[in-house]
């Protein structure tokens, strides 16, 4: 069995929309494109919608990691599945009804995935760990590309690959906002194993390389967990 490496999920938030198609190709390396839907109502900000992510799926076959920051994705989820969406995250502060929206990912075929913000304690993920692909943890207020890590998430990452230890669930934990090469190695050795990565990429003068080094550079971490 091959060792396992750090995922690394480039947000197209902070790619060149003008040149979507030359960005995308840069990251065909990527295990995720991130895609980060806001509805300018759960955010301060709007972005993407349904057209960007069928673009996407046409584009490109790293799978699709739509992470949606809208009020009430319940009625809006199976867009994003219609799209082509693999992975599909929810926001619990914005979800009505999350289990249901989780087993609708789940009967389109796709992974799902539930967000917190850096202001919603982990155990907030009590009653729906076991039935999650993913845990998002927001290290960033949602909303814009470019912000700072904010330190406290270290904890939080902990706590939830803690959670997921003690009942024997197989959980990504992937990891959103600030994430660059010099914090990646304690994002991960934290329990993380996916990072989101915008500016840090599509800022870097050569995004692919920006990947592998992110991935080079988290992947030692994981042995902190993942013996
Ligand atoms: O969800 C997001 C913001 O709400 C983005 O995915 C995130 O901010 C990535 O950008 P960066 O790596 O530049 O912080
Ligand atoms: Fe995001």
């Amino acid at each position: 069995m091959s060792a396992p490496v750090v995922r690394v999920a480039p947000s197209i938030l902070s790619a060149d929309l003008l040149n979507l198609g030359r960005d995308l190709e840069a990251i065909s390396g990527a295990d995720f494109i991130h895609i980060d839907v806001m509805d300018g109502h759960f955010t301060p900000n709007l972005t993407f919608g349904v057209d960007t992510v069928k673009a996407c799926k046409r584009a490109s076959t790293v799978p699709l990691d739509v992470h949606m920051m809208v009020t009430n994705p319940d009625e809006s989820v199976s867009w994003y599945l219609d799209a082509g969406a693999d992975m599909v995250t929810v926001h619990l502060e914005a979800a009505r009804h999350p289990h249901r929206i989780v087993s609708e990912i789940h009967a389109a075929g796709a992974q799902a995935g539930v967000v917190l913000n850096p202001g919603t304690p982990a155990c907030a993920l009590d009653s729906i760990l076991e039935d999650v692909d993913m845990v998002l943890l927001m290290s960033v207020d949602p909303g814009f590309g470019g912000q700072s890590f904010i330190e406290g998430t270290i904890r939080k990452i902990s706590q939830v690959r803690s959670m997921a230890r003690e009942r024997g669930k197989d959980l990504l934990i992937e990891v959103d906002g600030g994430v660059s090469a010099a914090n990646v190695e304690r994002v991960v050795a934290a329990g993380a194993d996916v990072i989101v990565a915008g500016s840090a990429v599509f800022g870097s003068a050569d995004p692919a390389r920006e990947v592998a080094r992110l991935r080079e550079l988290g992947t030692p971490g994981l042995a902190a967990w993942n013996a």
